[in-house]
């Protein structure tokens, strides 16, 4: 049986503002740094040991995926970081306050670009602050493929070959894999995992602790899915 173990990074900075964040490369907060020491104890005293760990290349959730494998002692763990993991891209609705969006669009809006599937939200203009398009670290990506706003479906989209080329075969190799991630592109990748309708992934939330483990047959079949808990 291999495990899975999907850890959403610990709040940031702007979870804790309420801020629209997507790609926008935001620090943990005090509380999101302790979330990720703490998702790596419940791996220790879980026995969980891992082969291999994949990440973004957002530093809320590299520094998670750090400290899960410092505090579960195996920080020597391979890690490899993929844009592919990114959060979602919040377009131009990045750096929003969620209430304050709420107050002006309407709390319907506001729910729809947060959890429809293939909604779009406004793009992001090409000269933002936070656009990727002249960040130095996508600078190896064909300028078509940096996104200026993503759905969830988009984000799947570009998770998914993530997922097929690194994710799957690491499974079935027989390695327990550690992914640490955003809630978004783990939504993604659990709506592709557990085979959810579009309509289904909308009620789906990944808190920021703990992490959520899937265990899995040979085939890739889910035989135990199930959040790390204290003992
Ligand atoms: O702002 C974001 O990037 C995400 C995750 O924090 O928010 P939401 O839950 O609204 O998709």
């Amino acid at each position: 049986m291999v495990k899975l173990v999907f850890a959403r990074h610990g709040e940031s900075e702007w979870n804790l503002a309420n801020l629209f964040t997507g790609w926008a490369d935001v620090d943990l907060s005090e509380k999101g740094t302790q979330q990720a020491k703490d998702a790596g104890k419940l791996i220790k005293e879980a026995g969980i040991d891992f082969d291999i760990a994949y990440t973004s290349v957002l530093k809320r959730a590299i520094k998670t995926t750090n400290y899960a494998l410092e505090y579960s002692d195996q920080l020597w763990v391979p890690v490899v970081k993929s844009w592919r993991l990114n959060e979602r891209h919040y377009g131009g609705l990045t750096g929003l306050n969620k209430a304050d969006a709420a107050a002006q669009y309407g709390d319907d809006q506001v729910h729809i670009w947060r959890r429809s599937y293939d909604t779009l939200p406004p793009e992001m203009a090409k000269d933002d602050e936070h656009s990727a398009h002249s960040d130095r670290r996508y600078a190896s990506l064909e300028d078509s493929m940096i996104p200026d706003a993503e759905n969830l479906k988009v984000t799947l989209e570009r998770a998914l070959p993530f997922w097929e080329d690194q994710i799957a075969p690491s499974l079935k190799d027989g390695k327990n894999v550690f992914v640490g991630a955003h809630g978004n592109s783990i939504r993604a990748l659990v709506k592709h995992i557990k085979n959810l309708s579009d309509d289904e992934i909308m009620d789906v939330e990944i808190p920021n602790f703990p992490p959520l483990v899937f265990e899995f047959d040979e085939k890739l079949n889910i035989v135990k899915e199930y959040y790390l808990e204290e003992k």
